[in-house]
């Protein structure tokens, strides 16, 4: 697995880097965590982000194009060279966006040519198609992708999973990641047991595993062991269940960085 650079962060190498999402309403809401997010550090009151996504089905206007290049242009000022994600998930992975593929496709088209965000998540569910159709021009755009391969009612077995990822590597992602439900804790070791083999024999890009629910809750913290390159974490709003704060996420990244032999 090789590393992406993307701004200052270098994804896939040392310390999973940390994704602060925001899950506003409003763009009030939104641009207010954003300044939160920009604040330089200062003694205790760090923190500790490498990235932010906007979770763009959370908003108000999801399908209104104009309202979201318009916060996108405050959203780039704001972050200044903190590497934003643009994300919008539809109902059918779990997210509140209520949006046809067609419409899913020229919204993420035309952000990408706007050229204000620096990767995009798509999703799975739009189907191979249209997710190439996206990549093409985001390649073209100079804007990174990330192609998310949902499971949320089970966990695929570790051959199922290895095709998915070298499927998604071959659709051109930039990252590639795979998110399971589990109903044990032995599918929760499955996915990390996976993840080995993928980041280490597999995938020539890195990878991001999440096993989600409060079941799932170790994968978040242990990618730098199992060869995850990124997690999420929470400010005030969840933007799935199981996700640690910032702050915890941050302590215990670098605890476990300080512990073991990657
Ligand atoms: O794909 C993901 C992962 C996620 O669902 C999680 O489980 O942390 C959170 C989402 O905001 C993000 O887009």
């Amino acid at each position: 697995m090789s590393s992406l650079k993307v701004r200052n962060v270098e994804i896939g190498k040392g310390i999973p880097k940390i994704i602060a999402p925001i899950c506003d309403k409003t763009e009030e809401e939104i641009l207010h965590t954003a300044r939160k997010f920009s604040i330089i550090p200062v003694d205790f009151d760090i923190l500790d982000i490498d990235i932010v996504e906007w979770r763009v089905d959370l908003y108000d206007y999801y399908n209104d194009y104009k309202k979201i290049e318009s916060v996108l242009e405050k959203l780039r000022k704001i972050l200044k060279n903190i590497p934003i994600i643009f994300t919008i998930k539809r109902n059918a992975s779990h997210g509140e966006a209520e949006i046809s593929k067609e419409d899913y496709v020229k919204i993420y088209k035309e952000v990408c040519a706007t050229k204000l965000v620096d990767l995009i998540d798509i999703e799975d569910s739009i189907g191979k198609d249209n997710m190439e159709d996206i990549i093409e021009f985001a390649k073209d755009m100079g804007t990174y992708v990330i192609t998310t391969n949902h499971n949320l009612d089970h966990t695929p077995s570790k051959a199922e999973c290895i095709a998915t990822a070298k499927e998604l590597e071959d659709m051109g992602s930039d990252i590639i990641k795979i998110i399971t439900k589990p109903s044990s804790k032995l599918d929760v070791v499955e996915l990390l047991e996976t993840t080995i083999i993928i980041a280490e024999h597999i995938a020539n890009v890195p990878i991001c595993t999440i096993s989600i629910g409060e079941k799932g809750g170790l994968s978040r913290i242990c990618g730098e062991f199992f060869g995850s390159c990124m997690t999420y974490g929470v400010n005030r709003k969840k933007s799935a269940p199981g996700q640690p704060n910032i702050e915890d996420l941050s302590n215990l990244l670098k605890l476990i960085h300080k512990n073991i032999e990657a």
